[in-house]
């Protein structure tokens, strides 16, 4: 069996009648690649992560995830490959406030995903920079701490592929940094397969592949440059 985690295969997604948000993308990511999408706002990458993670349905083509064609998967089995393959960082967290850290970190697990100790969970906290932090209501935290519990959270079950979209959008250039390294971390540890859609070059620096798009189209697929290399090829897909 073909054991890349995330396939791509002539991928399509249209909105209403006429928009195509994504338009013939094709793209294989292997196992313990990290991968930054980048592109002008509207040009389709939250589109392409959310085709790629199952959240999504596309409109033509295929995908593949964790070795599973996911296109025409019904919903719960779709619902259970995510859960126990899968882990999510976004932007807005989408955490549960009124619960506490460790509550938060271990829902996944709580929700019939791979079973997490004890022991696995107090390194995972220790790891992002919570040790001590468990029993604290999430509403009581900074947006870093924040943000670090959601990537707790999606690494705990240590999912084959982690899906991040803006994961530092929201966080100062230090914590932010933070953030890439966990997630940069869990690719050089554990062998995970990060795909990040980010608008900062500086985030992006840390991935180790670059896809541009550029109206729905993948227009740049390359090792990642330097930040200011970034900019600059940013600055010509715009
Ligand atoms: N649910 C939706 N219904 C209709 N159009 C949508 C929907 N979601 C996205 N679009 C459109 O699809 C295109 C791509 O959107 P998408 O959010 O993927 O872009 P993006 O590159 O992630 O943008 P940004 O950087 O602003 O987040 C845009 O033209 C957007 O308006």
């Amino acid at each position: 069996m073909d054991d890349t985690p995330v396939v791509a295969d002539g991928l399509g997604r249209r909105y209403g009648s006429r928009l195509w948000a994504l338009r013939e993308v094709s793209l294989a990511v292997p196992a313990g690649q990290f991968v930054a999408v980048m592109g002008a706002t509207g040009s389709g990458k939250s589109t392409l992560l959310h085709c790629l993670a199952g959240l999504d349905r596309p409109t033509a083509g295929r995908v593949r995830l964790a070795g599973r064609d996911i296109t025409r998967l019904r919903e719960a089995a779709l619902t259970r490959l995510r859960r126990d393959r899968a882990g999510f960082v976004f932007q807005s967290y989408n955490l549960l406030s009124t619960l506490t850290v460790a509550r938060n970190v271990l829902l996944p697990a709580r929700l019939g995903g791979p079973r997490v100790g004890p022991a696995a969970l107090a390194a995972m906290l220790d790891a992002v920079g919570l040790g001590g932090l468990g029993d604290r209501p999430v509403g009581e935290l900074s947006g870093g701490q924040r943000q670090r519990v959601a990537v707790a959270r999606a690494l705990i079950t240590r999912p084959a592929v982690v899906f991040a979209d803006e994961p530092t959008g929201a966080l100062d250039p230090a914590t932010g940094g933070q953030v890439l390294r966990l997630l940069r971390a869990a690719v050089e540890r554990d062998g995970m397969t990060v795909v990040m859609v980010s608008h900062d070059p500086l985030a992006a620096a840390h991935s180790d592949r670059l896809l541009l798009l550029r109206e729905g189209r993948l227009v740049g697929d390359t090792r990642t440059p330097d930040a200011s290399s970034i900019s600059a090829l940013l600055a010509v897909a715009a």
